[in-house]
């Protein structure tokens, strides 16, 4: 199933606005990825299971609550930060890559879309300031250089039920990561929401901040 089908199976509730910006995202990153790769190639089949449901993974460990702002270091396409941002219309998101065509494909989607809540910028993790109650990402760097990245942008007020921190997908085995890492982390396996075969060795990996 590589339309939004599988977007709707998984979140029931989409308003018809949601599903609508959801069916657009195919022909959008067809478009955009022949121009600019934000996507393997070979992957654009897979869309909407791969990268976005993948993305929507960090929604089953947390409803974030509105107004809640949160920041995707190394977004490329606009991963997980676009999907994010058509589900929590009423959140704050801030989508940075390092490669300008990248948030050039990140601007051009989230403008076709409608978003009003996405902003996107070329900015090198390190160099960001300001706070966020979450930062996500998905297949940037391991955990331990991440952290230091991103540790003194979390507000340490919490303001959602879980509490503020990292939500980092990441895929594998992670023992040595984790050990390598060494501070404390809650592990959801997506294994326990999705039952695609290819979410068998994905998880999220919440680094909560005090
Ligand atoms: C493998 S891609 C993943 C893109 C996206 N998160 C996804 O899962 O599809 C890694 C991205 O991280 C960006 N990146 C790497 N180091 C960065 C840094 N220090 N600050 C900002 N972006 C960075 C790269 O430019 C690249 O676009």
């Amino acid at each position: 199933m590589n339309d939004s089908k599988i977007i709707e199976k998984y979140f029931p509730q989409l308003s018809e606005k949601q599903k609508q910006q959801f069916a657009q995202l195919g022909d959008l990153y067809a478009t955009w990825n022949a121009q600019i790769n934000v996507i393997s190639r070979t992957d654009i089949d897979n869309l909407y299971e791969k990268h976005i449901l993948h993305s929507l993974g960090i929604a089953k460990i947390v409803d974030f609550k509105d107004f809640t702002e949160i920041l995707d270091v190394g977004t490329g396409g606009g991963f997980p930060g676009i999907p994010l941002a058509i589900l929590f219309p009423n959140c704050q998101f801030h989508l940075i890559d390092s490669i300008g065509k990248k948030i050039k494909v990140v601007n051009e989607v989230a403008q076709a879309l409608g978003l009003t809540n996405v902003k996107a910028e070329q900015i090198r993790a390190e160099q960001v300031e300001g706070e966020y109650d979450f930062i996500v990402s998905r297949a940037v760097t391991r955990l331990l250089p991440f952290y230091g990245w991103v540790k003194n942008k979390i507000n340490i007020n919490n303001y959602n039920k879980l509490q503020n921190g990292i939500l980092y997908l990441k895929g594998g085995d992670l023992k040595e990561e984790l050990k390598e890492f060494g501070k404390k982390t809650k592990v959801y396996e997506l294994s326990n929401f999705y039952e695609e075969e290819f979410f068998e060795t994905k998880m999220v990996v919440h680094v909560p901040m005090k």
